[in-house]
């Protein structure tokens, strides 16, 4: 299976030591290869009638960026290499790479000076000032050449990082850093490129495989992971020739309440298009009609109570509950909840209200069963655990809590983050801005519920929710645009990305 490990930048000395050892390569031909998939990958966004402008640090990032500018002479186009050196201190590898390039007839320019920094006219930067090496807040000479280079309005493609970006925690880093419009980076994403707030530096990100020793990306161990569609489809069970509805699940949903139905029947959209063998939907009973209207597949169980939830009576056929979407947070609500929480020990996933109502009483956080399934957004996070400073905070705070209650997270946005119990934490890869919407939320929440029921654990109803939920969401932008995307559109492309995984699956135990 595909690597889809985040490792910190710290072990990365680690794994190139092992591959360095072990496949064997030389550290030299290493940083040759890797600078020929940046090179190779540069040339794509950037096609050859570009001027290329390389910005070479000290490091091995340098060293990097020496050997993409040796490639792109090599190919005839115009490059010329900034050296910003503090001093002569070169690691041995830029140092061999510089060398080579100024010994083959490359243009070297030594900056000595910020304001001597002047890109040609029309150039592509390629920022290969600091890597994964980077241990400090950067200041100083290279500090204003960084500000220097923010100001320029040329494009910027960074290698490996933007320089100046921590790759995990930058909540005490106040220097400068590099704002890239791209970033090709080596092997695995860094952590730092998962935060909304480092977007403005990362830009657009792709990984490079550099073809570090398979087996030391196996065996070394990582908290967070990103999520591929060969990781998320090879998880996802395939009903057999024999299921029948009996076996592929029931999944009870407790949603809407008098003036929040759509909220209900968004979810429940959601779960009857990923795989529930009966679906039914709990709701108040003024409400009873539109559901059946709306998903007729689903069987309709109505509330004691008019307008809102109130409590269930028998659970003894459901094989998994979703809970929260448009559901309102009166006290007898919030009684309903506990009552449910009381009995169900069985799979669940929470929403929205269910959140703010859990946020609300910490006695029915206790009541949780163990392996439960939460859904909030930032804010219903922060409700449930307090305020972040920044987004690395707020990753800790989410590992905290999935901990300390023994619960699944899963925490929308950009990168949807699934964190586990055992510390782990998932990225989400798919979605877009289109599906930052009212009711999309929904549909993941339906989503989840049906994977539970039809027997999926509750990591890989998550995981796999999640994934599907953005892909699904990325199919609808594609055909009508973020801007035109629907919550319920979301849901109506869900068969596509199911078809998809499954074919994925069926060719793989072929
Ligand atoms: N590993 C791999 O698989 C491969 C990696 N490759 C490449 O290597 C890159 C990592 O290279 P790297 O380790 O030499 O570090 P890099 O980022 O160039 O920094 C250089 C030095 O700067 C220093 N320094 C730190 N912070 C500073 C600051 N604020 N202000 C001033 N100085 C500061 C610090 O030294 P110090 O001063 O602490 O002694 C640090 O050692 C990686 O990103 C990728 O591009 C590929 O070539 C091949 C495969
Ligand atoms: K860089």
């Amino acid at each position: 299976m595909k690597n889809n490990k985040i490792f910190k930048t710290s072990d990365l000395q680690k794994l190139d030591k092992y591959t360095i050892e072990n496949e064997p390569v030389t550290s030299l031909d290493l940083m040759e290869r890797a600078a020929t998939v940046f090179t190779e990958k540069l040339l794509i966004f950037f096609p050859n009638s570009h001027i290329f402008n390389i910005l070479a640090g000290s490091g091995n990032n340098g060293g990097d960026g020496y050997v993409v500018a040796r490639l792109l002479h090599q190919k005839g186009l115009n490059v010329k290499a900034f050296g910003l050196h503090e001093n002569d201190c070169l690691s041995p590898d830029c140092a061999v790479n510089r060398k080579r390039f100024i010994d083959m007839g490359g243009c070297y320019i030594e900056v000595k000076n910020p304001d001597n920094l002047q890109p040609d006219e029309n150039s592509v930067l390629v920022d290969a000032i600091f890597g994964a090496g980077l241990n400090r807040p950067v200041t100083g000479f290279l500090g204003d050449i960084i500000h220097r280079i923010n100001c320029l309005s040329h494009p910027v493609v960074a290698i490996d990082m933007p320089s100046g970006l921590m790759g995990e925690d930058n909540g005490e880093n106040n220097g400068a850093i590099i704002k890239a419009d791209y970033t090709f980076t080596f092997q695995f994403p860094k952590l730092a490129f998962m935060f909304p707030e480092n977007v403005v530096y990362v830009g657009h990100w792709e990984v490079l495989d550099i073809r570090l020793h398979p087996i030391i990306l196996r065996e070394y161990p990582a908290a967070y992971y990103y999520l591929t569609e060969e990781v998320v489809a090879s998880r996802l069970l395939i009903p057999g020739k024999f299921s029948h509805k009996g076996t592929l699940g029931n999944t009870l949903l407790i949603v809407g309440s008098y003036s929040m139905m759509g909220a209900a029947m968004l979810a429940a959209k959601g779960a009857i298009r990923s795989g529930t063998g009966l679906l039914s939907v709990h709701v108040p009973r003024k409400l009873k009609e539109m559901i059946h209207l709306s998903v007729p597949e689903a069987l309709v169980e109505v509330d004691r109570n008019e307008f809102c939830f109130s409590g269930v009576d028998n659970l003894s056929r459901i094989q998994a509950v979703g809970i929260g979407s448009g559901i309102g947070t009166s006290p007898v609500t919030a009684e309903g909840i506990r009552q449910l929480l009381s009995v169900w020990r069985g799979k669940i996933v929470l929403d929205a209200d269910a959140l703010n109502l859990l946020a609300a009483d910490s006695g029915l956080l206790e009541l949780l069963p163990k392996g439960a399934v939460l859904t909030p957004h930032p804010k219903e996070f922060e409700r449930l655990a307090g305020k972040s400073v920044n987004d690395f905070d707020r990753l800790n705070k989410l590992s905290t809590f999935a901990s300390l209650h023994q619960v699944y997270v899963v925490l929308k946005g950009a990168h949807t983050i699934i964190a586990t119990p055992e510390g782990e934490c998932y990225f989400n890869m798919t979605g877009n801005p289109g599906m930052a919407k009212g009711g999309a939320g929904d549909v993941l929440t339906g989503i989840i519920a049906a994977l539970l029921a039809s027997g999926h654990s509750s990591l890989d109803a998550a995981i796999i929710g999640v994934y599907a939920h953005g892909w699904a969401g990325d199919l609808v932008a594609e055909e009508q645009g973020m801007r035109g995307t629907r919550a319920g559109d979301i849901a109506d492309k869900l068969g596509w990305v199911w078809k998809k995984m499954e074919t994925y699956n069926m060719a793989k135990q072929r």
